[in-house]
């Protein structure tokens, strides 16, 4: 059987993605070849998905013909470059599209351990679990319309796909990237505020999280400006503005702020 999609790392986003690629019919359950080092994760990604597995990436390289998807962290990639710096991927007879969803790892890396071959580079988030990402993807010197094709295929599978220059991915990861993260921390938070303002837990759980959803579907279909939501919400002397002024003082938007700057500048320094 020939293989057409190879993954390199199966944990957290390399199975959000290959969940829906397999669900979604992208891709056959046996056109994939995923590499790991855990055997107990390869055991648990070959039974759930029913997809060749191995410990040896250099067997993703020679058998894939059509992507290879870096989905291991950053702090790993130097020594996969070097594990397949010996494959003489080039002579094969299709060269696979290298995505790489490595945060802060530019082009550059990646078209130095990879010579010649079409790279892209794209920054998914987790809501790709359940279809509801955000990918943005940047292309590299040696891509064409039919790579950049397989790349709007593959990440429109999981949610919402935007193209960007690379210039930008740190600063996408610091806010997409990392975003369902902050998210959580707000639900979780909000839960919080209304436990201790007396609400049992799991009503708190519900109300937290759909305020948020509502909320963020609300903005998304009606397209109406955040602002002017809020202030749809904020009646003159009401319970809302009391809210809002407690946030402000505790400098909330501030921090949002920060923290996305933080994430980017993270993802700069761990392309360095
Ligand atoms: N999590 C997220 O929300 C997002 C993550 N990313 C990016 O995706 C990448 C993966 O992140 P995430 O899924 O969270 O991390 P995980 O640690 O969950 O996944 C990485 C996987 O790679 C495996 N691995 C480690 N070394 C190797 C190796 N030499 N060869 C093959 N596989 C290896 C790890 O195995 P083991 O555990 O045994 O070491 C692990 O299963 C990162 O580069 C991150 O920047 C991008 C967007 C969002
Ligand atoms: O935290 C991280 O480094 C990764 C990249 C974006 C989301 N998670």
């Amino acid at each position: 059987m020939t293989m057409k999609f190879g993954l390199i790392g199966g944990g957290v986003m390399g199975e959000a993605l290959l969940s829906r690629l397999i669900a979604r019919g992208i891709y056959q359950s046996s056109e994939v070849i995923v590499s790991e080092p855990l055997s107990s994760r390869l055991d648990f990604l070959k039974q759930q998905y029913d997809v060749a597995v191995t410990t040896d990436n250099s067997e993703v390289f020679t058998q894939v013909k059509e992507v290879v998807f870096l989905a291991v962290k950053p702090q790993v990639f130097s020594a996969i470059a070097q594990e397949l710096a010996d494959i003489d991927i080039l002579n094969k007879e299709h060269s696979p599209l290298i995505i790489s969803i490595l945060a802060g790892v530019p082009l550059s890396q990646l078209e130095a351990a990879f010579v010649q071959l079409p790279v892209i580079r794209a920054m998914p988030n987790t809501p790709a679990t359940v279809g509801a990402g955000i990918t943005a993807i940047c292309s590299g010197a040696y891509t064409n319309a039919k790579h950049q094709q397989i790349a709007q295929r593959v990440f429109s599978a999981v949610g919402e796909v935007v193209e960007v220059s690379e210039t930008l991915m740190d600063a996408v990861t610091g806010l997409s990237g990392s975003g369902p993260a902050y998210v959580a921390l707000l639900v979780e938070a909000l839960a919080d505020g209304g436990v201790s303002a007396g609400l049992p837990r799991a009503i708190a759980n519900q109300l937290a999280l759909q305020t948020v959803l509502g909320t963020a579907k609300l903005l998304h279909e009606t397209k109406m400006h955040p602002a002017e939501l809020k202030d749809r919400v904020t009646s003159p002397g009401g319970t809302t503005i009391a809210g809002i002024a407690k946030l402000e003082q505790a400098g909330f938007r501030s921090a949002l702020i920060e923290a996305v700057k933080a994430a980017t500048e993270r993802s700069q320094e761990l392309g360095k």
